[in-house]
């Protein structure tokens, strides 16, 4: 069994109750003012804590030790007298902070047996680690099997060097991904550089990309070093690469072919040795169709291809992931703030998340300011309407769950057809009317272009 601390605040501290507490196998530290309880938690085992109110603390002392009081880790219990009971500061304190109140006098008994349960609470509270991290070293937090299908894929293609094409809704983490690539590729002691093509003018891209000598334009005053020349020895992010310029794309392409730059401007051309990950939202298929992205370009980029699962098809990761963001950063609510009521773990099921990982960070950090509970409610969260489902008809259940179970197979077989028809048990041509019925256009493209992909791989491999 694990040593339990009890950190015991309080003035006037009772030698029967202390003695009771090590009998019942109770490592007691016995403080009495804010700092010292301060120094005596620890932030990352459950402890236990009893706060003497009663043997008097005023209330300057009671604001010191309110960050105490937060921690999420321990098990906090109150001893008042009947007086401060009828006290609206002290109620609202234990309240906000405390799993227990005890009214003295009470029976030492009765005390230890609180602080035994407010303690089980916050071991409740506990996520273990392997659960709550996912892939601690990659900062990615995610347990579900598409994010286990993804960590899997991150470590084959780390031990690779070539190119790298993420696909993924907007927020689902495709920049996490590419660097957590980076952080453990052989390239990883060298610069990860992130550009993203669709926010810089696409007049000012060129020089971005491959940089310009000093004079090579008006207000070019000195030599400037482009992101693909600063990624030299590492990795660069080409981020919203769907909304690259046909004039950069094809400059980018001789880059590629070439491994060598030239800066606008400049006479001679530079070898240049970085590894290229790419990702967009954009739907590939569709932009080549229109012939806004190059095919030639996009089998260079592509070599490797990852799906980012969205989040409404992780499943209880969307539990793990608002935890992970709470206890990130539940210091901004300046209170304790006791994880999500069940109408928010419900809500946050049903709805879908447009806006994907980032959305729900955005949402959760807005409700840690904004809530006034000791829990994160539907309603904080601005998600009060998805807390039910609204009734469904067969027919519409029929429709959600086999758009569901389309988008599952196509993550699982990252947008192979036949594989995924042959998950689904249904033809290609059923495959194909379904996608089109549900205006899957993502896997469409990953289906067909997998298939090219896969012949250009194997061009590039002779
Ligand atoms: N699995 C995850 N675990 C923890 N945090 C995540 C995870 N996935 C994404 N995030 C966080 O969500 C936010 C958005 O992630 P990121 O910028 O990587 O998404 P993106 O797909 O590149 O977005 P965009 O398409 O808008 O460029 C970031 O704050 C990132 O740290």
């Amino acid at each position: 069994m694990r040593a339990r601390k009890l950190v015991y605040a309080s003035r006037n501290p009772s030698e029967s109750l202390r003695s009771r507490l090590a009998a019942r196998g109770w490592h007691v530290e016995v403080v009495a003012g804010a700092n010292e309880v301060r120094r005596s938690l620890r932030r990352d085992v459950a402890m236990g804590g009893l706060l003497d109110l009663s043997s008097g603390f005023d209330p300057h002392e009671l604001a010191a030790l309110a960050p105490s009081l937060a921690l999420i880790n321990v098990g906090w219990v109150a001893l008042i007298d009947a007086a401060q009971r009828r006290n609206a500061s002290v109620r609202q304190l234990i309240r906000d902070c405390c799993f227990d109140y005890v009214t003295v006098p009470a029976s030492d008994e009765r005390i230890v047996d609180s602080i035994g349960h407010a303690y089980g609470m916050a071991v409740l509270n506990e996520v273990p680690e392997e659960e709550r991290e996912g892939r601690p070293e990659t900062g990615m937090v995610g347990a579900c099997d598409a994010m286990r299908t993804l960590y899997r894929l991150i470590g084959k293609v780390a031990a690779s060097d070539v190119s790298v094409f993420i696909a993924g809704e907007s927020g689902t983490g495709k920049e996490l991904t590419a660097l957590a690539i980076h952080a453990r590729s052989a390239r990883r002691h060298k610069p990860f550089v992130a550009v993203n093509c669709g926010a810089i003018p696409a007049p000012l891209l060129q020089s971005e990309l491959f940089g310009y000598e000093k004079g090579a334009f008006t207000g070019a005053h000195r030599r400037k070093i482009g992101t693909i020349e600063a990624a030299n020895g590492g990795t660069l992010l080409l981020d919203e690469i769907g909304d690259l310029p046909l004039e950069s794309q094809a400059s980018l392409l001789r880059f590629l072919q070439e491994a060598r730059i030239e800066r606008l401007g400049g006479q001679t051309s530079i070898a240049v040795d970085v590894r290229i990950i790419s990702a967009t939202h954009v739907d590939m298929a569709g932009a080549m169709r229109e012939g806004r992205f190059r095919p030639d370009l996009y089998y260079r980029l592509g070599v490797l291809h990852i799906e980012e699962p969205p989040l409404r098809a992780r499943g209880k990761d969307i539990e793990l992931l608002a935890q992970y963001t709470l206890d990130r950063f539940r210091k901004e609510a300046g209170r304790r703030l006791r994880g999500f009521s069940p109408d928010a773990i419900a809500a946050m099921h049903n709805y879908g998340w447009p806006g994907n990982v980032r959305e729900l960070i955005n949402r959760i950090r807005r409700a840690i300011v904004l809530s006034e509970g000791g829990q994160i409610t539907a309603n904080d969260l601005e998600l009060g309407d998805y807390v039910t489902l609204a009734p469904v008809s067969i027919a519409q259940a029929r429709v959600i769950a086999e758009r569901q179970a389309l988008e599952l197979a196509m993550l699982r077989n990252r947008g192979r057809l036949s594989d995924i028809a042959h998950d689904l048990n249904v033809s290609r041509a059923t495959l194909m009317r379904l996608m089109h019925a549900h205006g899957i256009h993502r896997g469409d493209a990953s289906a067909d272009l997998a298939q090219e992909l896969e012949r250009e791989r194997r061009a590039f491999a002779r």
